[in-house]
């Protein structure tokens, strides 16, 4: 079976896959303290709660924070006995490069969304993923990332308001019926929710601009459907989006070994 690590900056979500079909899916807080030991307690516990007999045979990692890795290697070599594929890496195979600048380091979350988002829709895309940041990536006709957006995330948006402001608390994103707020939470709810509506809107019309054929959008990311509620911008949302990639990216990787 395959372990598919998809690790952000906020959350590290690991799933099981059995071929293609899929088997679990577990989230932990990403912390670059967390040994190899700690994940594999976390994960037999899991395991034996389910009751699953999972034997991991295979690990594929995407990591945007570069210290995890190390204590992910550790675990996939002590526990199940592999090596990891880590995307990003010289050895990890993409089916098309990037075209950026030379020299730049494209987030490996951005890359695995593109292979996935061209599997499933073709060329012509913007991915917007809501995570710790919102990104835009944008797929070419032939499947190539050709660059994006990187805004702050909602959330780290709303921490911003209330850790820089004697009066304002923490609020929790949500759908305002109304833009006008009422009182300092509504006011602040709508803030985020309207801004980050007007700026996908406002992004995409000019990524659109930009390019020269019609483009698809696809959202991902927790807060996909939320913000789904308050605009016709996404043409489909996909809460497994980098999930399927890392598993296209394993295959493509293991036709390429036994070729
Ligand atoms: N069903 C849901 N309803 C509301 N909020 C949700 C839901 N699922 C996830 N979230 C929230 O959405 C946010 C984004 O989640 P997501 O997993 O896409 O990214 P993340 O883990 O925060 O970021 P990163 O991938 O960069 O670590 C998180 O703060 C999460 O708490
Ligand atoms: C932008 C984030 C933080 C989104 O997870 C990640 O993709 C990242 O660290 N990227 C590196 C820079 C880039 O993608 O251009
Ligand atoms: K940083």
């Amino acid at each position: 079976m395959l372990m598919a690590v998809d690790c952000g900056n906020t959350n590290t979500v690991f799933s099981i896959w059995n071929g293609a079909e899929f088997i679990a899916t577990w989230r932990c807080s990403t912390d670059h303290k967390r040994t190899a030991d700690e994940y594999y307690v976390w994960l037999t516990t899991l395991m034996t709660l389910h009751k699953m007999d999972v034997h991991i045979s295979e690990v594929i990692i995407s990591s945007t924070v570069p210290r995890v890795v190390f204590n992910l290697r550790v675990l996939t070599d002590r526990y199940f006995s592999c090596r990891p594929l880590v995307v990003g890496k010289p050895d990890c195979a993409l089916p098309v490069a990037p075209r950026v600048d030379m020299g730049t380091t494209v987030g490996s979350d951005r890359l695995v969304n593109t292979v996935s988002g061209f599997d499933r829709h073709g060329g012509d895309l913007i991915l917007v993923d809501f995570g710790t940041a919102t990104t835009f990536d944008v797929v070419d006709q032939d499947g190539a990332y050709i660059g994006g957006v990187i805004a702050p995330g909602v959330n780290l948006s709303l921490a911003a308001l209330s850790s820089a402001t004697a009066a304002l608390p923490h609020v929790d994103v949500t759908h305002p019926a109304q833009t006008i707020g009422k009182n300092t939470v509504a006011c602040m709810q709508s803030g985020v929710y309207w801004g980050y509506i007007g700026l996908v809107e406002g992004i995409c019309r000019q990524i659109r601009a930009e390019h020269i054929r019609p483009m698809k959008v696809i959202a991902t990311g927790g807060l996909a459907p939320l913000f789904q509620q308050g605009t016709e911008i996404f043409d489909a949302i996909e809460d497994d989006l980098t999930m399927h990639g890392l598993v296209l990216i394993n295959e493509l990787n293991k036709d390429r070994d036994t070729a």
